[in-house]
């Protein structure tokens, strides 16, 4: 299929959709998935159909292991963010009046969730090297478009420079005698099988930190862009609705362990089969108006049924609960206190491994005003 110059890959997907239904061959080897029930039973791999894996544990040498250490990292960084978060909720006002009267988006909105969990993803008192270093992360990796800012040699200097200075602090921590973990650092030095390379470990820290600086604050960017463009509304459902509509996780690949159909299409273990929760949640069997912005839908749960923001089974985030509490709170404290102007010089996502907003300013008028 030719792309005309509007064409994004978001429309070519639905387009394809559209012409060769809920399966389809995008590309040679590229099989993807818009079926709310087959997506579900693929993450679900039920009968082994599909190698075990998911994409947070994916690192440059292939998979993170054993199993065992990515539950165990799964579990106890989902403990520590969410007691973070209950125990560090009243710095939220304070860092939400910055946003005022007016910021840039979506990187505001992935400055502010960092800034309010980088104690609990680096420590309360990190050395200045790590804390410079994971800063830069978040401005040179993070945000949305940062790494075509710079050249290919620059981005590969600094990742000798991220990588070094990382497994340094992780060779630290493993040294310590094993406590309570205090950070996402130890979550994942103490999570690891002894022989496991620190550079691996640097890589899921990684994986953490554009969870949390990363996702989070696109989350929070498309719930505020969205809100900001309609009308004000419960904030637990402008999230979901966000969720739903411009899910941040958009696809998940998956390798066949063996030769099957899927639908009409045969995969084989030299295809990747992608889920597309992008088009599953558009998927005009399970929501009327797919492609416009209803909060109200959430009113009742119609529909959950096509609502894989998360992912599904085995491999399901262990951060959407923290992930979708703090969103809220955050939609919540800026639409009670603020009327938002929002201004988007184009409205079109910015696409890439994960979904983020279009760059957009926001004014905040104090409602007392
Ligand atoms: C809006 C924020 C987030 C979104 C949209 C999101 C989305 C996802 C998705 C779709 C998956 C499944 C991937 C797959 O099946 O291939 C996943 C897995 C995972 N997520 Fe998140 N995530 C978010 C935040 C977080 C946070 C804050 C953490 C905490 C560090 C986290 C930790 C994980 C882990 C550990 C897995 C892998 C689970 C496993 O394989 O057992 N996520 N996430």
């Amino acid at each position: 299929m030719a792309l005309g110059p509007d064409s994004d890959p978001l429309t070519e997907l639905s387009e394809l959709r559209r012409d060769r239904g809920s399966v389809f061959t995008k590309s040679r080897g590229e099989i993807y998935v818009s079926d709310p029930v087959l997506a579900k039973e693929i993450l679900a791999n039920g009968e082994g159909l599909f190698r075990e894996h998911s994409d947070f544990f994916r690192i440059r040498t292939g998979m993170f292991a054993p199993r065992s250490a990515q539950v165990e990292i799964g579990r106890t960084a989902r403990v520590l963010l969410r007691r973070h978060a209950v125990d560090h909720a009243d710095e939220l006002p304070a860092l939400v009046a910055k946003l005022a009267p007016r910021s840039e988006w979506p990187d505001a909105g992935n400055r502010l969730v960092y800034e309010h969990f980088r104690p609990a993803l680096i420590g309360d008192a990190p050395s200045a090297a790590l804390r410079e270093t994971v800063d830069q992360v978040v401005e040179r990796a993070v945000l949305a478009g940062a790494r075509d800012r710079w050249s290919w040699l620059a981005r590969h200097r600094f990742r000798g420079r991220v990588t070094r200075v990382l497994c340094a602090e992780l060779a630290a921590r493993r040294a310590r005698p094993a406590a309570e973990p205090a950070d996402l650092l130890d979550v994942v030095a103490r999570a690891a099988a002894e022989g496991t390379p620190e550079a691996d470990l640097a890589e899921v820290f990684l994986s953490c930190l554009f969870a949390v600086a990363g996702s989070i604050g696109f989350l929070l960017g498309w719930s505020i862009y969205l809100v900001g463009t309609t009308e004000p509304a419960h904030s637990s459902w402008v999230v979901r609705e966000a969720l739903r509509l411009w899910p941040v996780a958009w696809q998940f690949g998956r390798t066949p362990s063996r030769e099957h159909r899927l639908a009409a299409v045969t995969a084989k273990p030299t295809d990747e089969v992608v889920v597309c929760s992008y088009l599953v949640h558009r998927d005009p069997a399970h929501w009327s108006e797919p492609d416009e912005f209803r909060p109200g839908r959430w009113a009742t749960g119609a529909g959950q049924e096509a609502f894989i923001p998360f992912g599904w089974g085995p491999h399901a985030c262990t951060g959407a609960g923290v992930a979708t509490q703090v969103a809220e709170t955050l939609v919540g404290l800026i639409t009670s206190a603020y009327r938002l102007g929002v201004t988007a010089p184009s409205a079109r996502p910015q696409v890439s491994a994960a979904l983020a907003p279009p760059r957009f300013h926001l004014r905040l008028e104090p409602v007392s005003a």
